[in-house]
């Protein structure tokens, strides 16, 4: 059997650094050889550098807690153990650019949680299960940085995994209107209750950035692979409001939707049901068996009963209803930092495996 891919995690003393951390405890395919960060974290081990710092339930893994911290900004060092990197960092845009091409340049795939390269046309935005074919972008990518194994891939906002896969289930009924809010759970901005306690008892009507990304990074998930990268698609259009709610993990949206050709509930409920990606396909360890669930109950799904469904990598659905002014309108969930950031970038770089793109050095 062929050896485990070195994984070097980049950011590792964050939220999704430690989610990458704990979600690479005992996968089949990677493990945590090397962790890096701010320079004032490197020279200690992982155990010591996190002190105080180890936000999730599950305890940190053994295997992480004698690994020495590396500063980050020392690529050359980093990269030379690993066979990929996974990037969760909070820095400046420009300087996380410059910072993930300049991993990508040393010939290493890095898989990123960061928004800096969204938008960049050879860098894919991937959800493995919408938009594989886009992985076609990194020959482009890796001709302008010089590299023949090295590129960078992105993982999409974690708020859009909520309403995206149910949208795009639908895509043959082409949906053309969509009004969405989100309630958005403080583990996105990287936060517990204990640092946020402005948060208790709280709502807060307004997230820096979010709305567009909610907007937007669908329409650049639906894009097509052209000569000069991936161009967004044009339709459809949507509107979008983020709201921050006092919930530890867990996004839900409303959606209203209006389509050029309008489904039957059974349709759309037979489309949820049966959906299936190039993940499912291809059984990658960390794909949701069923990617899209339909609650029934008139109250579900729930963010802390259902989140978790499917280790936290499947989309729940529910409420589908008629309405009056769109075809239909409905809720939706997602885990914000298992799908949506963290695991879903982990299932990014499963596919990029399965499809050859990441190779031992
Ligand atoms: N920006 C999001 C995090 C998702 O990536 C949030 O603040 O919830």
């Amino acid at each position: 059997m062929s050896r485990k891919l070195r994984a070097g995690i980049v950011g590792g003393t964050g939220m999704v650094g430690q989610r990458f951390i704990a979600l690479l405890e005992n996968h089949p395919w990677f493990e945590v050889t090397a962790i890096a960060a701010s320079a004032r974290s490197a020279g200690k081990t992982y155990e010591e550098s996190a002190k105080g710092r180890w936000k999730l339930s599950t305890p940190m893994p053994e295997n992480v807690k004698n690994i020495m911290v590396q500063d980050a900004s020392k690529v050359e060092e980093v990269a030379a153990d690993v066979d990929l990197i996974f990037c969760a960092v909070d820095m400046k845009k420009d300087e996380i650019k410059a910072l993930e091409e300049a991993y990508a340049r040393t010939g290493t795939p890095v898989i990123s949680n960061n928004s800096a390269h969204r938008w960049t046309p050879d860098v894919p935005m991937v959800i493995p299960e919408i938009n594989p074919e886009h992985l076609e972008v990194i020959a482009q990518q890796r001709k302008r940085l010089g590299t023949e194994t090295g590129f960078i891939a992105v993982k999409p906002n974690c708020s859009i995994q909520s309403y995206v896969p149910a949208l795009h289930a639908l895509k043959d009924f082409n949906p053309s209107k969509v009004v969405v809010t989100t309630y958005q759970a403080i583990s996105g901005a990287g936060k517990t209750f204990a640092d946020w306690p402005e948060m208790l008892d709280n709502v807060i009507p307004y997230i820096g950035g979010e709305e567009e990304k909610s907007e937007q990074e669908p329409l650049r998930i639906w894009g097509s692979v052209q000569e000069e990268g991936i161009v967004k698609s044009e339709a459809p259009t949507i509107t979008s409001q983020c709201i921050r709610v006092p919930v530890a993990d867990g996004h839900m949206a409303a959606v209203f939707v209006s389509f050029e050709k309008k489904p039957s509930k059974e349709e759309i409920l037979n489309l949820w049901k049966s959906f299936k990606g190039r993940p499912q396909e291809l059984e990658l360890p960390s794909a949701p068996k069923q990617f899209i669930t339909y609650f029934e109950e008139d109250n579900r799904p729930q963010t802390k009963l259902d989140r978790d469904i499917e280790n936290g990598m499947g989309v729940s659905t529910g409420r589908l209803r008629e309405d009056a002014l769109y075809d239909y309108k409905f809720v939706g969930l997602s885990h914000n930092t298992l799908r949506g950031a963290a695991g879903g970038a982990v299932l990014i770089a499963e596919l990029l495996k399965a499809e050859g793109y990441i190779q031992p050095k």
